[in-house]
């Protein structure tokens, strides 16, 4: 595995903080009373550094989305704190986030669903940067500066998005993300609506991007394989909270939480014959409802190295070395 450029920013200020980040949804009203809560997030932390990818995995409903989304204040937090470039942004008003809204930028899964159907292409691309007051001279060079960085032809500017493959249509996402020049970009499972064989190349795409735009991802996936190429850093979440986060080489080669190295045990090898030798570690059971998270450790009905402790107290997620941390109270060594 390479050394990849995040790989070295240990240093650099962050240009995402997030503190205890909480979401309690409300739970539906019956008769007489509301239901408990949802706790969708629940006590999630990191910093996402300049350039860099941060992974975000976990199974369907851990919380991805509802994180993805409050990092760029689609969704107010319950809890916690969310800082861009050192600035509080958490509870901002829209008014005041305006001037740094260009700075932040999101990526959804479906392009489709997030692009206007009745709008060109020139005009969807444009519209941010027309939002920033920049001429409409520079806005259509910029247009087709963009359109081409994504791999299109400046002819599908006048296209609608309906005349698109889904891949096609991803890349005009991409455009319309990056074209503010934000410093990171929130992509919410930006592959997992797409053929297989097209994945690979967003993928590739988003890597070429962030090496000539120095833009930072936190890249939001429910598989670790598709994370794997360009995440410096992956965090895995469970239940709403993070259970490991560290960089590539120790998630991926040593996984110290049983719930990621179960994750991993599902992604298939390359070569045949590791395949067929490997570990298989099966999850018993779906995650329960963040509705009624279990009492202790979330994961320890599901847990094959579960004892007494974890029935009762939650573990705290703690460096296990420099560059990792996990939520275990028997963490692989
Ligand atoms: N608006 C809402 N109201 C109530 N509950 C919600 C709401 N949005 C999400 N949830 C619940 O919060 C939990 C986390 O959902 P979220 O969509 O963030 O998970 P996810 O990991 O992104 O899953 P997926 O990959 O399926 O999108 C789920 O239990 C979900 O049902």
């Amino acid at each position: 595995m390479h050394p990849r450029r995040g790989d070295r920013m240990t240093t650099d200020t962050a240009v995402l903080s997030v503190r205890d980040l909480g979401m309690t949804f409300p739970g539906p009203r019956g008769a007489l009373r509301r239901a408990p809560g949802v706790r969708a997030v629940d006590g999630v932390s990191f910093d996402v550094r300049p350039g860099e990818t941060l992974g975000l995995v976990g199974e369907s409903g851990c919380g991805k989305s509802t994180t993805g989304r409050m990092l760029v204040r689609l969704l107010d937090p319950t809890a916690g704190q969310v800082s861009f470039r050192g600035q509080d942004i958490t509870r901002a008003p829209q008014r005041q986030l305006r001037p740094l809204r260009s700075k932040f930028q999101m990526i959804f899964q479906d392009p489709f669903a997030s692009l206007n159907p009745r709008k060109t292409v020139q005009q969807i691309i444009a519209a941010p940067l027309r939002a920033q007051g920049a001429s409409p001279s520079a806005i259509r060079e910029e247009v087709r500066d963009l359109i081409r960085l994504v791999g299109l032809a400046p002819e599908h500017l006048e296209r609608y998005p309906h005349q698109f493959s889904g891949g096609q249509a991803q890349r005009i996402g991409i455009a319309r993300a990056l074209a503010t020049r934000p410093e990171l970009v929130v992509a919410d499972e930006p592959v997992s609506a797409l053929d297989v064989s097209i994945q690979a190349q967003i993928v590739g795409l988003m890597e070429r991007l962030q090496a000539e735009l120095g833009v930072a991802y936190v890249f939001i996936a429910h598989d670790l394989a598709v994370v794997k190429h360009l995440s410096h850093r992956v965090a895995v979440m469970y239940l709403g909270r993070i259970v490991e986060l560290g960089d590539r080489a120790d998630v991926y080669e040593r996984p110290a939480h049983p719930y990621t190295k179960a994750l991993l045990s599902a992604v298939p090898l390359p070569d045949p014959a590791a395949e067929r030798a490997r570990e298989r570690i099966v999850l018993l059971g779906d995650p329960p409802s963040p509705a009624s998270p279990p009492p202790g450790c979330t994961f320890h009905p599901r847990c094959p190295k579960a004892q007494a402790i974890c029935r009762t107290e939650a573990p705290v997620l703690a460096p296990d070395t420099p560059t990792r941390q996990v939520a275990c109270h028997f963490p692989e060594t």
